[in-house]
């Protein structure tokens, strides 16, 4: 079996929203997927009111495939502080033309304000690996997992573009997705992530800086979050770069936009992938449009760089489940 989806990114590309069919009849919801996390959750009808706003609800009552998975709970705290519970069901769950007859489909009861005001995101779509999956006490399995047996290869993409839609596809390689060779890295899985280690990077044109860069590839991460060494080595070349406490981060005029440098993390010795300067200024900071918010930021505190959709969407991706390995190839 193989299947693809169209997502669309949300302004400034904050995030990429894919349709998602559950139960029966099905219900649709746009969702976040993220390989950044190992719970499938969405809005359901067991939500207080006052957190909802605008997001589709999953309702299981009316789905006659539903079933509860009696006593099982879950709870996530994300990194930006983030937070989403509830109860548990399987239900089927269909991407494109890909089907999981038993998918566990975690129903939100309680969601932080920070998801009550994406009124878009009906929940989000775990990618990343079990081991991290938050459901007390038996932990489930996301939908690659379920899925993986039965695709014609154990693998998903990701094909991620700057405000326009882009496409996940499970079980194939689109060749005609990206350009050249795809060059794969392994995956350290320990910590439930996607872990790769880049051997290096460079800005602009420049000479390449032998830093080992180990991190995550996070599709639901905005932003590229880099050691702090690295950051600062970046804006060292952009008129009037400055970290900006009050923003929380790096910030330049925005009249520099389009001398923002590419910067580019090495693969291996005869590999690299490329973020397009342009992709590097992220967003105004304010309605006036003077002073705008780098793409690439800090990792303080993470404890690991995120390659989030910033690199992404720079590139082809290939999560490569059954040989635990990551592709990355132009496009
Ligand atoms: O919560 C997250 C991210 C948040 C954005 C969406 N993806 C998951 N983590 C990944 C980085 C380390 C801390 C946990």
């Amino acid at each position: 079996t193989t299947g693809s989806a169209s997502t669309t990114p949300e302004s400034d590309d904050v995030e990429y929203l894919t349709s998602v069919s559950i139960g029966t009849p099905p219900q649709v919801l746009n969702m976040n997927f993220d390989t950044g996390s190992s719970d499938l959750w969405v809005f359901s009808t067991e939500l207080p009111a006052d957190e909802v706003n605008g997001q589709t609800l999953y309702d299981p009552s009316k789905s006659s495939t539903a079933q509860k998975l009696q006593g099982e709970t879950w709870s996530i705290t994300y990194g930006d502080g983030s937070t989403c519970g509830g109860d548990v069901y399987t239900d089927q769950v269909t991407v494109g033309s890909l089907t999981v007859k038993t998918q566990a489909v975690e129903c939100a009861d309680h969601v932080s304000k920070e998801f009550t005001e994406d009124t878009q995101n009906s929940g989000l779509f775990g990618l990343g690996f079990d081991n991290i999956n938050t459901v007390m006490p038996d932990r489930q399995n996301t939908f690659f997992t379920n899925a993986k047996s039965g695709l014609d290869q154990p693998l998903f993409t990701a094909d991620l573009k700057a405000g326009a839609p882009g496409t996940y596809s499970f079980g194939f390689i689109d060749k005609n997705a990206y350009v050249g060779k795809i060059t794969y890295l392994p995956v350290d899985t320990s910590q439930g992530f996607w872990e790769f280690t880049s051997p290096g990077y460079l800005i602009a044109s420049g000479k390449v800086q032998r830093v080992a860069l180990q991190g995550i590839a996070d599709t639901g991460t905005t932003l590229l979050l880099l050691p702090d060494q690295v950051v600062s080595d970046y804006y060292s070349s952009v008129s009037g770069a400055q970290y900006e406490s009050s923003q929380a981060g790096y910030t330049f005029p925005c009249s520099q936009s389009s001398s923002l440098p590419d910067f580019t993390f090495v693969l291996n010795s005869s590999s690299a992938i490329t973020v397009p300067g342009k992709y590097m200024t992220y967003a105004p900071t304010d309605s006036s449009g003077q002073t705008c918010f780098g793409s690439m930021q800090r990792n303080t505190g993470v404890g690991f760089s995120i390659f989030g959709d910033i690199a992404i969407k720079s590139a082809f991706v290939v999560f490569d489940g059954g040989n635990t390995r990551i592709g990355w190839a132009a496009k």
